[in-house]
């Protein structure tokens, strides 16, 4: 078992000063895989007076410098992406050849992009031609707390550590206390590409702990979250208090609307999506909107793409997928089932328990209701697995109606060959991304989500930008450095 206790504190492995004992189970086998310490406030804050320590130095880096470190992060991320996949799988359950590929190279893929778009950035410049007296000056936010989940676990925390880094800004990471791993080899990497002491610190603990001390912490001047909505309020409410910028990537109910004249691999490429990851991604598809003209017929297709997608151990190769999280994922994913099933959803593939010959780890049978109403509870609660809800429509703007109703508003997703209908209904969703015909967002795209899914954007210009403050001059000596 992997002994995992100490915290990344200026620059130094430490022993937490109020830790208590967490075990990292491998939801494959349902056994402790690793201990952690959960730390407590006399750690939070001993990272929190780091990065402030930190932050007048490093916000006065020349930009050119914080790009070099971040290309230098790049090279040592790339050259330990397989040990990085191995710790993602173990923690959280993603099957091990997709560890490596789609959930560690989510990092490489932000990095790369954070990077593009850096160059867009104008740190200084006059307000217009006409006004050289008037300066624009962009500086970093100051010390920020970013608190992350665990089911995408390195695309959450390059999207928040790199344009941070890139903004000048220092940090306390506190990663989901689930899957800690991945963030721990993350500051191994950090410290290997020499970022200087007090500018990168981790903490691990749980909400109730680091992540309330620090979304209150009065030298903490943001919290970049993502997760839960419960949460995102809980932290919205704590920051409040000491008027922190707030950045949310919360939860989604995404739908997929396939017209009639979808192209022939929409459905399977739906339910495919809905089920990568065992479900657990925030833009998962998860209410697939079918025209009723072709709803039969997709119904047998999306239960057939369940019955053909195999479930199994992370350790081992292959495109299978793997395991629920946790115990308490695992539950929440059975009653939902259940809740399906008790409000009237026609159960189609998959259903309740473990799949066949299967009775440890928190094995989930990818499962396709039909029949579902948007008031039932599977339509409107994140499931956060493989589950996956048809509903007919009748027209466009039933379609457009019921995708609308739902708290949420982060990734929907349009199937059609016809681009003006495509384009009219892309424009109507209340949703921060639309992904259409299986084209997925390009390199530098914002990331985030209106209503309930959350404030702010990550990635791109737009990802930097959000850990920088504007500050305007006037009677700037356009003549002086
Ligand atoms: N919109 C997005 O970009 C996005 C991406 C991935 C996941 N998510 C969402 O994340 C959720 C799943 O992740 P989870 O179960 O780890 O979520 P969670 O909200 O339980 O935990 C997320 C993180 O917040 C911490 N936390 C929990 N309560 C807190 C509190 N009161 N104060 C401070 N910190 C607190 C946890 O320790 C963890 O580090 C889903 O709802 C999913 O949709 C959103």
């Amino acid at each position: 078992m992997l002994d995992k206790r100490k915290f990344y504190i200026n620059g130094q492995w430490v022993d937490p000063i109020d830790g208590r004992d967490l075990d990292v189970i491998d939801p494959s086998t349902e056994e402790a895989c690793a201990v952690i310490s959960l730390g407590g406030k006399a750690d939070s804050d001993a990272a929190v007076a780091a990065a402030r320590a930190a932050l007048p130095g490093f916000m006065e880096t020349p930009p050119a410098e914080r790009k070099a470190l971040v290309e230098k992060i790049l090279e040592v991320y790339t050259r330990r992406n397989d040990e990085m996949g191995e710790a993602i799988s173990l923690e959280m359950g993603a099957p091990i050849d997709m560890a490596k590929t789609s959930q560690s190279g989510s990092g490489t893929w932000h990095i790369q992009n954070f990077l593009r778009a850096f160059d867009q950035i104008e740190f200084e410049a006059p307000l217009s031609e006409k006004a050289p007296e008037d300066r624009i000056i962009k500086e970093a936010v100051g010390v920020c707390a970013l608190i992350t989940p665990w089911n995408w676990p390195m695309n959450q925390v390059t999207l928040k550590v790199i344009p941070a880094l890139l903004a000048g800004c220092t940090m306390v990471l506190k990663p989901s206390e689930i899957a800690p791993l991945s963030s721990l080899l993350f500051a191994e990497i950090l410290d290997e590409a020499g970022v200087p002491p007090g500018v990168f610190n981790l903490v691990n603990g749980d909400g109730p702990g680091v992540g309330t001390d620090l979304s209150g912490h009065p030298d903490v001047d943001m919290v970049s979250f993502t997760g839960s909505t419960r949460a995102g309020i809980a932290i919205s409410k704590n920051a409040a208090e000491t008027l922190k910028h707030i950045h949310l990537e919360l939860g989604g109910k995404g739908a997929n609307i396939i017209f009639a004249d979808a192209d022939e691999k929409a459905v399977v490429r739906g339910a495919r999506h809905c089920f990568n990851n065992t479900g657990q991604s925030c833009n998962a598809p998860t209410r697939m909107l079918v025209e009723r003209s072709i709803y039969d017929q997709a119904v047998e297709i999306a239960a057939a793409t369940a019955e053909k997608t195999r479930v199994g151990s992370a350790h081992e190769p292959g495109n299978h997928i793997g395991p629920a999280v946790s115990q308490v994922q695992f539950d929440k994913i059975q009653d939902l089932i259940q809740k399906g099933i008790d409000e009237g959803a026609r159960l189609v593939a998959g259903g309740p328990g473990r799949p066949e010959g299967v009775n440890r780890g928190y094995f989930v049978r990818p499962t396709v209701f039909a029949d579902v109403n948007n008031d039932m509870t599977i339509a409107r609660e994140e499931i956060f697995g493989p589950v996956l809800s048809i509903i007919p429509f009748e027209d466009e703007a039933d379609a457009l109606r019921i995708a609308n109703d739902t708290p949420y508003g982060l990734t929907n997703y349009v199937q059609s060959q016809d681009g003006a209908k495509r384009n009219r209904v892309a424009r109507r969703l209340r949703s921060g991304m639309v992904e259409m015909n299986g084209k997925s967002r390009g390199r530098g795209s914002p990331f985030g989500g209106m209503k309930a899914s959350g404030r702010g954007r990550e990635g791109g210009v737009w990802g930097i930008e959000d850990f920088l403050e504007v500050k305007a001059v006037s009677g700037w000596s356009p003549d002086d450095a």
